[in-house]
C-alpha cells in the first residue's frame, strides 16, 4: 500500500485526479469473515462506496476454501464463533505476519466470558481522571454448581439485591443474551449455571455505549432498565427475564433527558479507559456498556464489553472506519521503512 502523493508503478494502483494533481493510491484489500447479519449491518453501501473511493476494497473470505489460498489481503476483519475458525485464523496470523488480522482470536475470546471480560477494568486505577470507573460486585457460578446452593453463597458473599443474572459465556447466540433480574435470593435457585450474578446498579434508565475503533471513541446513549426502588424491592419476589432494551434501534440521544443522568462521561476519563483497555485487551474493535450510578456525577460502572459490535449504528462510522483502515496501512508502511 502506498500513501497519497507517492510515486509508484505497481499494477494494483489507481490514478486519482484531485484539482490539478494526479497521484496514485494503491489498493487496500480487506478480507472479511462475518455472519450474513453482520455483513448486512456493517458493509452498508454508504460505507463500501466511501471506502472504494479511498482505494479500500472488501472481499469476502470463502469459508469453503483454505484461507492461505485466498487474497492477498492487507487486512482481515473477522467475527465468527467456534473453535475451528479460531484455529484457522490463529494459524494464518502466525504464518502471515504481513497481514493485519483484526483482532487476535485469543484476545477476542477473553470477551466471550463475562467474568474475564471485566477483569481488566477491575484491575485499572483511574483516579485523577475526572471520575471513577469500577465494575459491579459479581459472583460466578460454574456449571458444576448445584443451583440450590446459590442463595446461600449469595448471602454469604453479602451481595446486595436486586441482582442481574447473566449467562457466563457470550457466544453470539440469543441464549447468551437472556438475562434475568432477581429480587430475592431464594428464587435464584431457579436459575441454571453457568452464570454470573451481578449487583444491579441504579442508573436512571440510561446507558452509554462507548464505541472504540482504534484510537477513535464515539459515545451514544441508549435506554436501559429503570431504577429499582427499595420499596419495589421489598414488595416483589422472584426472577424475571428482561428484554434487550439497550439493543433497540431507537437511540436515547434525541430524547428529552435529565442532564444529570444524560451528561456524557468526562472525555479524559473515556480516553484513559479506552487507551488502557485497548492495550490490556489487545483489541482494536470493541464497545463498552457503561452506566453512571444514579445520584452521582462521576461514579461509573462498566457492565459489558463486546467485540466488533454493531458499528453500523455508530454515527459517522463510514468515515471513522475508512480512516482507521488507512491509518493501519500507514503505520505498517512506516514500520517497513524503519526496519
Ligand atoms: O446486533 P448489533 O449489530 O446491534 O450488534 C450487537 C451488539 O449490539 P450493540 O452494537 O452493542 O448495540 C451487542 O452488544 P450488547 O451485548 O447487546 O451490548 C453484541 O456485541 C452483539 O454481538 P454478540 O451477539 O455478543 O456476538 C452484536 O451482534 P452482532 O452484530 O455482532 O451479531
Ligand atoms: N449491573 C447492572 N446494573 C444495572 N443494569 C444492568 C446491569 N447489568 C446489565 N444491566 C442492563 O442489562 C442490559 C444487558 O446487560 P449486558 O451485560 O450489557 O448484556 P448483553 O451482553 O446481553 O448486552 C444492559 O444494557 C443494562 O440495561
Ligand atoms: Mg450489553
Ligand atoms: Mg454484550
Amino acid at each position: 500500500m502506498r500513501l497519497n502523493g507517492e510515486i509508484s508503478s505497481g499494477e494494483d494502483e489507481e490514478e486519482k485526479q484531485t484539482g490539478t494533481t494526479t497521484f496514485s493510491v494503491q489498493k487496500v484489500v480487506v478480507g472479511y469473515a462475518l455472519t450474513s447479519k453482520k455483513k448486512k449491518s456493517f458493509l452498508q453501501p454508504s460505507f463500501t462506496a466511501l471506502a472504494r473511493n479511498k482505494g479500500i476494497y472488501f472481499v469476502a473470505v470463502d469459508l469453503k476454501k483454505p484461507l492461505p489460498e485466498q487474497g492477498p489481503f492487507d487486512i482481515i476483519l473477522h467475527k465468527l464463533s467456534g473453535e475451528e475458525w479460531h484455529d484457522i485464523i490463529e494459524d494464518y496470523r502466525q504464518k502471515h505476519p504481513e497481514v493485519t488480522v483484526l483482532d487476535p482470536p485469543d484476545a477476542i475470546q477473553h470477551l466471550h466470558n463475562r467474568q474475564s471480560m471485566l477483569q481488566d477494568v477491575a484491575d485499572l486505577n483511574l483516579s485523577d481522571c475526572h471520575g471513577k470507573v469500577a465494575i459491579p460486585r459479581q459472583l460466578v457460578f460454574t456449571k458444576e454448581k448445584d443451583p440450590s446452593s446459590i442463595p446461600y453463597e449469595v448471602t454469604k458473599a453479602g451481595m446486595k439485591l436486586p441482582l442481574v443474572a447473566k449467562p457466563l459465556v457470550v457466544d453470539g447466540t440469543a441464549k447468551s443474551h437472556e438475562l434475568f433480574l432477581a429480587y430475592d435470593e431464594f428464587s435464584l435457585s431457579e436459575l441454571e449455571p453457568p452464570l454470573v450474578l451481578q449487583e444491579f446498579v441504579n442508573h436512571g434508565g440510561l446507558l452509554f455505549k462507548i464505541y472504540i475503533v482504534g484510537e477513535t471513541i464515539k459515545v451514544v446513549r441508549r435506554f436501559s432498565l429503570p431504577n429499582i426502588s427499595k420499596r419495589e424491592l421489598s414488595k416483589v419476589a422472584g426472577v424475571f427475564r428482561f428484554p434487550r432494551v439497550s439493543c433497540a434501534a431507537a437511540s436515547a440521544d434525541d430524547a428529552d433527558l435529565d442532564p444529570n443522568i444524560a451528561e456524557h462521561p468526562p472525555r479524559p476519563l473515556l480516553e484513559k479507559l479506552a487507551r488502557e483497555l485497548r492495550h490490556r485487551l489487545g483489541l482494536h474493535l470493541f464497545n463498552i456498556d457503561m452506566i453512571r450510578e444514579y445520584g452521582t456525577k462521576d461514579v461509573f460502572y462498566v457492565i459489558d464489553i463486546n467485540y466488533f459490535p454493531g458499528y453500523g449504528k455508530m454515527p459517522d462510522y463510514e468515515h471513522v472506519f475508512t480512516d482507521f483502515l488507512l491509518s493501519l496501512m500507514q503505520s505498517k508502511y512506516k514500520k517497513k521503512l524503519t526496519t
